[in-house]
């Protein structure tokens, strides 16, 4: 078996992979499922281009689309490449064609030392041909495949950026780190050197048919027929290999989302002292997975064998054809003794060519899931220049679910320049209302509008930039302090950090790490307190000094002493700017010149907190809450 082949056999699976993990009565547990695939993306190597705002999915071959993903200079060099490689593969079978050449001419009795002289010099000529192309062809196609794909994941990432939270929690972080890293390599190295091998196999396989065929042409009817019936066989075997590429990257991507859910749920699991308590999910899905190879090894085996039975079979049959046209006369001693080499140098090109089919197969499998990705419809943005002015939510129809709508036909307005505070029970769509303002989802029906524009007519990155958030869960880069201050504001100068720094009282902190500010704080701030993480992303908002301000329980992990301490700098902030502020710590939203009630999706009141005081019973049901639970802290 050729490394081809070991390669294909190692990628098991043809067959359902469902089955043995529901017989082992461990039903897969799946992500919610990405919306189906564009047909054509589905059907083969396909992908989608980026035009304008939107993306359309286009049939084109992972390869094209790869080649013309890279600039002209280097897709130049990348066919170059490519064609180097497969006259590579040429000239390591010159010798061997040069053999078949021999050996007729000594079955004809016309062999020569001048022919020999010749054959010398074509074998030495190949041989010192490689020695130039094959390092060029090599690294060229290398070149263009890591190129190639540096693009790619460049056109993925940046489309990430435009598509909504919903979308890209479908996607799974640890199914795109899958796509990424492992799956990726193998377009790099395919793209180049698999595709450049495989064009220089169909070659060569050419070059030896019209050897037939000219030996005599009942060679190129017999092998018509017979490359009918291969690729009926090939057909078959493809499809099922391609399934079981998608089923396997499924069920990997499946098992490292677990990994990584465990990892991050452990320290949760360990104050709960229940440690062994999710592994069961992971466990299953290993499991899962092994029963998938199982079950597929036992298929995939007899596959390959029997596709390398088919090809003996096949050489076998033109063997037989060649010694009957002999026996017929047809053909003379010399004729049998080129047209039996030439049948015996079928065999390695062909049986490459199939296990290269096979990473070839792997390899646009895995273009598909990024344009899959890719054929992700971005939210929606315009061209407009953003306006400032109140901001309105207008019949806004939106649900995390389909069929479970959050918010319905809900109507609010939040005055410019105003500190208007959300309250309301847990579960009523407060956050939901802050999500759909930063645009990390999209309304379903209705429209938000800031100053009477709808958010959505304006680029995305310049809605963005007119919005400070101080999130429920920050976000913190390994990086130091200033580094991460300034993901705000990329070009704010060293004062200007330390002064929101100051304003938001991450000086206090910041003083005992153990570089001060230069310290590098762990990815995702986990070096930090839930408090100084606040802190952070309120200095954060500070510098960046948006026109629109949204806190989402910006406070909560705050001590009295630094709530207090950073009010100071949310009261300077919050100055001239319209800010909504969700808090169920009610003191902190007493600030607010506005108060709006919520409950299960709906406004149930709004105004003046001393007019809600007066007439909205949840208002004042939600202040004896709040009085209660600082009372029973107080005990
Ligand atoms: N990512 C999500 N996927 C599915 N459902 C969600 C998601 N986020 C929120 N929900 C649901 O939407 C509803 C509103 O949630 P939301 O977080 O907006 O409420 P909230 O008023 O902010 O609650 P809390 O005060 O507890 O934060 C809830 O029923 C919640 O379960």
């Amino acid at each position: 078996m050729g490394p081809c082949w070991r390669r294909a056999a190692a990628m098991p699976a043809i067959g359902r992979c469902r089955t043995p993990a529901r017989r082992a009565g461990a039903p897969l547990r799946r992500r919610a499922p990405m919306p189906p695939v564009p047909r054509v993306l589905s059907e083969g190597d396909t992908t989608s281009r980026e035009s304008g705002a939107g993306k359309e999915a286009r049939a084109v071959p992972w390869w094209r689309d790869l080649t013309g993903r890279i600039e002209p200079r280097l897709r130049r060099r990348y066919r170059v490449g490519l064609a180097l490689l497969a006259a590579d593969a040429g000239l390591a079978a010159l010798p061997l064609l040069t053999a078949a050449w021999v050996i007729g001419q000594l079955a004809a009795d016309t062999w020569t030392s001048g022919k020999a002289w010749i054959a010398a010099a074509i074998v030495a000529g190949a041989f010192l041909a490689r020695l130039a192309v094959m390092p060029v062809g090599f690294a060229r196609g290398f070149e263009a495949g890591y190129g190639a794909v540096a693009e790619l994941r460049l056109a993925l990432f940046a489309h990430l950026r435009r598509l909504g939270l919903g979308a890209l929690s479908r996607i799974g972080a640890a199914s795109l780190a899958d796509l990424v890293t492992h799956r990726f390599r193998w377009i790099e190295e395919e793209a180049g050197y698999g595709l450049g091998r495989q064009i220089g196999h169909a070659a060569l396989v050419l070059v030896l048919i019209l050897g037939l065929a000219s030996v005599h042409p009942a060679f190129l009817a017999a092998i018509a027929v017979l490359a009918g019936a291969a690729a009926l066989a090939y057909r078959r075997l493809d499809r099922a290999f391609s399934r079981l590429a998608r089923d396997q990257a499924s069920l990997v991507a499946e098992s490292a989302e677990r990994m990584v859910e465990y990892l991050a749920g452990l320290p949760v699991l360990r104050s709960l002292g229940q440690v062994g308590a999710r592994q069961g999910a992971y466990r299953r899905q290993v499991e899962a997975l092994h029963a998938f190879y199982r079950a597929t090894i036992g298929t995939v085996a007899p596959l390959v064998s029997a596709t390398r039975i088919l090809l003996d079979l096949a050489l076998l049959a033109l063997v037989g054809i060649a010694v009957t046209l002999f026996a017929l006369g047809a053909i003379g001693a010399p004729g049998l003794a080129v047209a039996l080499v030439l049948v015996l140098l079928l065999l390695p090109p062909l049986e490459a060519s199939v296990g290269e089919g096979f990473m070839l197969r792997l390899v646009g499998d895995a273009h598909v899931r990024a344009a899959a990705i890719l054929a992700q419809p971005p939210l929606t943005e315009g061209v407009e220049t953003p306006r400032t002015g109140e901001i309105r939510f207008e019949g806004v129809r939106f649900g995390y679910d389909p069929g479970r709508p959050v918010l319905d036909g809900f109507d609010l307005v939040l005055p410019h320049g105003h500190v208007t505070a959300v309250i309301g029970p847990s579960g009523a769509g407060k956050s939901t209302l802050l999500s759909l303002l930063a645009r990390s989802f999209d309304v379903e029906a209705g429209r938000i509008t800031i100053g009477a524009q709808d958010i959505r007519a304006v680029p995305l990155d310049r809605h963005l930039a007119r919005l400070g958030v101080v999130p429920q869960d920050v976000f913190l880069f390994a990086d130091t302090l200033a580094g991460n201050l300034r993901i705000a504001k990329p070009e704010a100068t060293e004062a200007e950090c330390r002064a929101a720094a100051e304003r938001a009282c991450c000086a206090g902190f910041a003083a005992h790490l153990p570089e001060k500010d230069g310290t590098r704080i762990g990815e995702g701030g986990r070096d930090l307190s839930g408090g100084e993480r606040q802190r952070v992303a309120i200095a954060r908002a500070m510098l960046k000094d948006a026109e629109i301000v949204l806190l989402d329980e910006a406070t909560s992990a705050l001590d009295a002493e630094s709530e207090h301490g950073v009010g100071e700098g949310l009261r300077t902030l919050f100055r001239g700017r319209t800010v909504v502020m969700i808090a169920h710590r009610l003191q902190t939203v007493a600030q607010a010149d506005h108060i709006v009630v919520m409950e299960a999706g709906r406004v149930v009141d709004r105004g003046p907190p001393a007019e809600l005081e007066a007439r909205c019973a949840l208002y004042r049901n939600l202040w004896a809450a709040y009085h209660d639970t600082e009372r029973w802290r107080l005990t």
